[in-house]
């Protein structure tokens, strides 16, 4: 049997695998296409705060594109890659996630939407991944806007822009990833899964990912069972994140979710986080409240964003700010 070197295998978490991986066919799916998206939306983002997104306007050929220049950017030497980081907080990421000692079998960027990153420091072959990317921001920012003024619509409340004018704000704090998970052969093997990324929530209020066809996503449901997410190219996912959770006073869910490392295939996903701006109050809108009380203390998005950076990648970073009934 292959095995990871030992040094490599103590840094890892694994995840025992002993049944085969089931796909789900029960990921909500949406056309953004067909009037009653609206409607589905809501609904998954009630059941599992996370679907899938199709006809959502932005061809195949600009992903691939940026997948290409990805990889291309993540096949330079180590040595150049790390003269981007670490990523504290924007940068060049291998292995350590966050602050608190998380490590996974992946390599990123971090970079955020308001400023240009450095890429000079790569030289002139990435400048193609810089201008792609650049444009690709935006795309995300307005496909975020769109789906986001369908929640409002679906969950018909007023003005339809409540949600999306924070991440279409100047000041909107978001965020983009790319993430590289290399294939790991020794895995395909002994039976255990590699942790590509450990399971979380995400901070923000919605988080827009898209991946090659290599499969490694998954979603806890409310039983605490992990379903497998079917890869799919074409199509974007959309997750949940704490914020939107909170200003829905609980309706919608972010959804935990992880990455398995592949034993065969390497992974490429781009994730765009739409944030509010960092002085924005995070709280239930009154017209989702019906007279009910917040479940949370108030926070701005700068309090939020501060602790997530001194929790761990699993914890359960809410907890934290939700109210306990007065009784
Ligand atoms: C352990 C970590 C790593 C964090 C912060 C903290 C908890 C949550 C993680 C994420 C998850 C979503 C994207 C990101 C950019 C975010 O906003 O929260 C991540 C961030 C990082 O990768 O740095
Ligand atoms: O890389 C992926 O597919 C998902 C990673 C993720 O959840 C994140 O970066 O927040
Ligand atoms: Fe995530």
């Amino acid at each position: 049997m292959v095995l990871l070197s030992k040094s490599t295998s103590e840094q890892f978490s694994y995840v025992r695998n002993n049944m085969p991986t089931t796909f789900s066919s029960t990921i909500p799916l949406v056309d953004l296409s067909k009037p009653d998206a609206k409607n589905l939306i809501v609904k998954a983002c009630e059941d599992f705060g996370f679907f899938k997104v199709i006809n959502h306007g932005i061809p195949i050929e600009a992903m691939s594109q940026l997948e290409f220049e990805a990889f291309k950017f993540f096949s330079l030497p180590l040595k150049e890659k790390e003269k981007g980081g670490p990523p504290n907080p924007f940068g060049y990421g291998n292995k350590n996630i966050g602050l608190n000692r998380d490590v996974g079998w992946v390599e990123y960027l971090l970079l955020t939407t308001n400023e240009e990153p450095n890429f000079s420091i790569y030289g002139k072959h990435t400048d193609k991944f810089r201008c792609l990317l650049n444009d690709y921001k935006i795309a995300m920012r307005n496909m975020a806007c769109e789906i986001l003024d369908l929640m409002a619509e679906g969950l018909k409340i007023q003005p339809k822009n409540v949600f999306s004018k924070l991440v279409m704000d100047k000041q909107s704090d978001s965020a983009f990833r790319v993430n590289h998970y290399p294939a790991c052969p020794e895995l395909a093997l002994n039976g255990e899964n590699l942790i590509g990324f450990g399971e979380h929530t995400d901070p923000q209020i919605i988080s827009l990912l898209r991946s090659n066809n290599t499969s490694g996503f998954q979603i806890s449901l409310r039983d605490g069972r992990w379903i497998s997410v079917p890869p799919d190219h074409s199509s974007f996912f959309i997750n949940v994140g704490d914020s939107l959770q909170v200003m829905t006073n609980g309706r919608f869910k972010s959804v935990r979710h992880r990455v398995l490392a592949n034993g065969i295939n390497p992974r490429l996903s781009m994730i765009y986080f739409g944030g509010p701006p960092l002085s924005e109050k995070i709280a239930p809108l009154p017209s989702l409240m019906k007279g009910k009380e917040s479940l949370y203390k108030e926070f701005t998005w700068f309090e939020y964003k501060n602790s997530t950076y001194g929790s761990r990648l699993a914890d359960n970073r809410l907890g934290h700010y939700e109210r306990i009934a007065a009784s």
